[in-house]
């Protein structure tokens, strides 16, 4: 039940359409939503076929593809690859609802400041050790002032 859409030519497949692609001969992974037809692209892709060929059974292989990290020269690849995208696509996590209608570099470029961005806080770099310090201040003013001073 595939069908063409007037705006970005890109054929909608629903996921029961992409689900007998998962072959060495005949290879399709969705990422973000995108339908991309990997079978050329089996024996280069740097990280084996055989992942290509375990996510393609296994229905979205988006977590799997962010994960590794991709460089921004294998996302712009993927286009050669890109055959059409899935009919109301929910992906598989919840904090990338919302980004689904979007381009996938925008929400590449979304996760990749997400990962950036601030980082977990660290208790001890945060507050024990600027009060550690502090104390050992506050100290060797005391010292200096006070005792070594009689
Ligand atoms: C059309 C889709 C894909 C393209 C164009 C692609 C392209 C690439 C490229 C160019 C690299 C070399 C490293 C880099 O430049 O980031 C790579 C590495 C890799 N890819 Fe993919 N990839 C695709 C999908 C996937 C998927 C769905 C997975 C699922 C797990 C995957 C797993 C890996 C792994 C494990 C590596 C090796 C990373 C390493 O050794 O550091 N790739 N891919």
């Amino acid at each position: 039940m595939a069908e063409e859409t007037e705006t970005m030519q890109l054929q909608l497949f629903s996921p029961s359409d992409v689900s007998p692609h998962s072959s060495r001969k005949d290879c399709w992974v969705v990422i973000h939503g995108k339908v991309y037809d990997v079978t050329k692209f089996l024996e280069d892709h740097p990280g084996g076929e055989d992942v290509l060929l375990h996510v393609s059974a296994s229905g979205d292989a988006t977590e799997a593809f962010e994960d590794v990290g991709h460089s921004t020269s294998a996302i712009s690849m993927m286009n050669s690859y890109l055959i059409g995208s899935i009919e109301d696509y929910v992906p598989p996590n919840p904090s990338d609802a919302g980004t689904v209608d979007g381009s996938y570099m925008a929400l590449n470029s979304q996760t990749m400041q997400r990962n950036k961005g601030s980082p977990a806080p660290n208790i001890f770099l945060d507050y024990v050790l600027p009060l550690f310090m502090l104390v050992m201040a506050v100290s060797g003013w005391y010292y200096l002032t006070f005792v070594a001073k009689n």
